[in-house]
């Protein structure tokens, strides 16, 4: 029996996927595995039976990797599943940043009760005007599955597109159209661009990207648009670009204090993902990686050690999660021999810090072999699926 254990509400499509020897938990405590969206974990205690954490979502930064990894606890994302929902919310701020939709309608709620409201309307429409997406520049930063949807789809708006991504994987540039052009530094895209959107997860280099300086570089009037996470743009900045005009709106998907209510802010409650595909996708994804990893020991979409996957076990599987020294394997196997166990198949990957050794055997494999493999320093978890 294995025990999970949901941090947020998470999708009955994916739970469903769950076989009958998978039990929820009402806590984590002795949970083999959790699933999460945007919760928090960093404040949170894992206790040793907590073997995998699922983000069933692409940002990872509601989770303490390393200390996971330390841990041996293997943190999963569903890269891609939610891209789509992303996307289509980026569009409709770009339109709700061009068009005062959101002032006319509050326009129409305000006068309800007007019996004239129809001609009324005629007279008080033109506060609302704005202007066309068709023909402007889009610069889009960050170009992995969420950039390169909107880059795409901007482009049959008749938008002209630039794109900025110096870490593009060979996946996203295969996607990209071929007509977005190939900004080579995020300067060009902050000097060129009428709209900007950014589309890179918070990390300790991309913090704090959007700021005065960056600002600085802009055209006058341009629309941002921050659907990655409210870090990535520096608050007190931003409001004083808002303030002075430089910036015409900001559309962002994280209400923070500093930005709520703000005039010309565009914010909205963190509804990227906030779809029934998006939560279906990802919450399927999720726990078939969940499964697979229990099951097989199989790693698939993980950002906290390397993916690796020896199929559908049919014999007992040893999995070891150790720190990416040398030596490790060389130690394993002289264990095993001295076991007298032989070894059917074996796999071994490294991601910085941290590695994974798989291994088949053909007999043996019980806990007190767990328990040796275990002692090895530089080990952080073993597991014997049998
Ligand atoms: N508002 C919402 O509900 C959602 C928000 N997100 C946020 O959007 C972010 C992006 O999501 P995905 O596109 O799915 O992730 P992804 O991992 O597919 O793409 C991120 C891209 O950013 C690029 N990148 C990294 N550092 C960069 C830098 N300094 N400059 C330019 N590019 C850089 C990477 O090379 C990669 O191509 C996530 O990390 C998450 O924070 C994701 C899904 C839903
Ligand atoms: O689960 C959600 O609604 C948040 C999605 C998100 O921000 C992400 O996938 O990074």
């Amino acid at each position: 029996m294995y025990k999970y254990h949901c941090l947020n509400p998470i999708s009955e499509a994916g739970l469903a996927r769950f076989t009958d020897d998978y039990v929820p938990a009402s806590d984590m405590k002795g949970a083999d595995a959790v699933l999460v969206r945007s919760a928090s974990m960093h404040d949170l205690e894992f206790d040793g039976s907590l073997k995998a954490v699922a983000r069933a979502g692409a940002g990872v930064n509601n989770i303490p990797l390393e200390r996971c990894a330390e841990q041996g606890i293997v943190v999963f994302n569903t890269p891609g599943a939610n891209a789509n929902g992303v996307k289509e919310l980026v569009i409709a701020g770009m339109l709700l940043a061009s068009r005062d939709i959101l002032g006319g309608i509050n326009w129409v709620q305000e006068n309800e009760e007007d019996g004239n409201i129809a001609k009324d309307a005629e007279k008080a429409k033109k506060a609302f005007a704005g202007c066309e997406i068709d023909g402007k520049k889009l610069g889009v930063i960050g170009l992995g599955a969420i950039g390169v949807l909107v880059a795409n789809a901007a482009t049959h708006l008749g938008m002209e597109v630039y794109g900025y991504d110096p870490y593009v994987s060979v996946d996203s540039a295969w996607r990209l159209s071929r007509n977005i052009h190939h900004a080579k530094t995020a300067d060009e895209i902050y000097k060129e661009c009428d709209y900007i959107t950014i589309h890179v997860p918070a990390l300790d280099d991309t913090k704090g990207m959007i700021n005065k300086d960056s600002i600085s570089l802009m055209k006058d009037g341009v629309v941002i648009l921050n659907y990655a996470r409210d870090v990535l743009v520096n608050s007190e900045d931003m409001v004083d670009a808002l303030v002075s005009g430089k910036v015409k709106k900001y559309v962002t998907d994280f209400p923070t204090p500093e930005i709520a209510g703000v005039k010309n802010a565009i914010v909205i409650p963190h509804l990227g993902a906030s779809t029934e595909e998006s939560e279906d996708n990802c919450a399927v994804m999720a726990v078939k990686q969940v499964k697979d990893f229990l099951e097989n020991g199989n790693i698939i979409n993980s950002v906290n050690f390397p993916n690796c996957d020896m199929g559908v076990r049919d014999k007992a599987r040893i999995t070891i999660l150790h720190k990416n020294v040398p030596n490790m394997i060389g130690q394993f196997t002289a264990l095993l021999a001295k076991e007298n166990i032989n070894i059917a198949d074996m796999t071994n990957k490294s991601k910085g810090s941290y590695a994974y050794t798989m291994i088949d055997v053909d007999n043996g494999g019980d806990a007190a072999v767990a328990d040796e493999l275990q002692a090895i320093p530089n080990v952080l978890r073993v597991r014997v699926i049998s």
